[in-house]
């Protein structure tokens, strides 16, 4: 599968050239920093690679491409992407900026989830845009989520959540996964309600899940947009939007590496089924190429 992040393009060059010289090292520079992997993370793999280039006498380009493929399955896999959602329900705030695709992300999750047997609600607190609100009950639907709904136009956000969860141990349903607000007159009182809805929740039952939607087309800017959720909500894991129409694969990499924080989902497409877990070993195979 061709995707537009893909390094393959970038790194041709570098290894259709006979031997390991200066210029395959400037050609790798230039591919990761454009990819965004940024300036501290593409110095450490190349000062990396060209160390073992070295212990291992090599001037085989085919070998440093194999090395540049451990090292980052290596630091990928530094942090653990698997999601736990054992507990019944499994209860997961979904968290983010506006317009990074919260909304399609949950519905997206919800198809994920409901096709490996699991049964789901959604639970809409971010109660403000009354058009919000059917916009998740569109995306609900689509994934085979059930909906709570608020009562009212800016119905407590703490006590949709509530509701939610209640439903769900009541009808027995196994994922609640709620829709959070994103934006708000300012980042303490947005902090201020994520802060007592999971309050609220935490008296219900235990949080399995606070994961976070980046859009990766906006790179290193989102991550500043992010902060406050990072700093302040407890995050467990990274969602990564609009994969597909990113040249930016480093950013995978460099996102985790600063947040210190697993990436546990990644988004391909606008499509209900354009959801997928995150594999290392298949991100790092569709990046390199080959
Ligand atoms: N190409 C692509 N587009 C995506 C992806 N995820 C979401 N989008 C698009 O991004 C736009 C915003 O998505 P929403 O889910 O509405 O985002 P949101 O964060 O809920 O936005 P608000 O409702 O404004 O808060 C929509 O046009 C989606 O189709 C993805 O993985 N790939």
């Amino acid at each position: 599968m061709a995707t537009p992040w893909s390094l393959s393009g970038a790194l041709k060059g570098m290894f259709s050239r006979k031997t390991i010289d200066d210029e395959t090292w400037d050609d790798l520079e230039d591919a990761l920093i454009t990819a965004d992997f940024g300036s501290d993370i593409t110095d450490s793999i190349v000062a990396e690679l060209r160390e073992n280039v070295r212990k291992y006498s090599t001037t085989d380009p085919e070998d440093l491409r194999r090395m540049l493929r451990e090292t980052l399955e290596e630091r990928l896999a530094r942090l653990d992407p698997t999601l736990t959602l054992s507990a019944r329900p499994a209860v997961v705030l979904v968290v983010g900026v506006n317009g990074v695709g919260k909304t399609t992300t949950i519905g997206k999750f919800a198809k994920f989830l409901t096709t490996r047997g699991r049964t789901v609600i959604v639970g809409a607190a971010d109660t403000f845009r009354a058009a919000a609100v059917e916009q998740l009950a569109t995306w609900a639907e689509r994934g085979g989520a059930s909906i709570q709904k608020p009562q009212q136009q800016g119905q407590d956000p703490a006590s949709v959540a509530f509701q939610t969860i209640e439903r769900a141990q009541r009808e027995g349903v196994d994922i609640v996964l709620i829709d959070t607000a994103g934006r708000l007159q300012t980042k303490s009182g947005l902090m201020d309600e994520l802060a007592k809805v999971k309050r609220v929740v935490e008296k219900q039952t235990e949080i399995a899940e606070v994961l976070l939607v980046l859009d990766a087309t906006t790179g290193q800017n989102g991550l500043a947009q992010a902060e406050a959720f990072i700093e302040h909500a407890g995050v467990t894991g990274l969602v990564l939007t609009k994969l597909d129409g990113s040249a930016k694969g480093g950013f995978v990499l460099s996102v985790q590496e600063k947040t210190g924080i697993p990436i546990k989902l990644v988004g391909q497409g606008e499509g209900i089924n354009d959801l997928t877990g995150f594999t290392p070993h298949v991100f790092v195979q569709n990046l390199i190429g080959r």
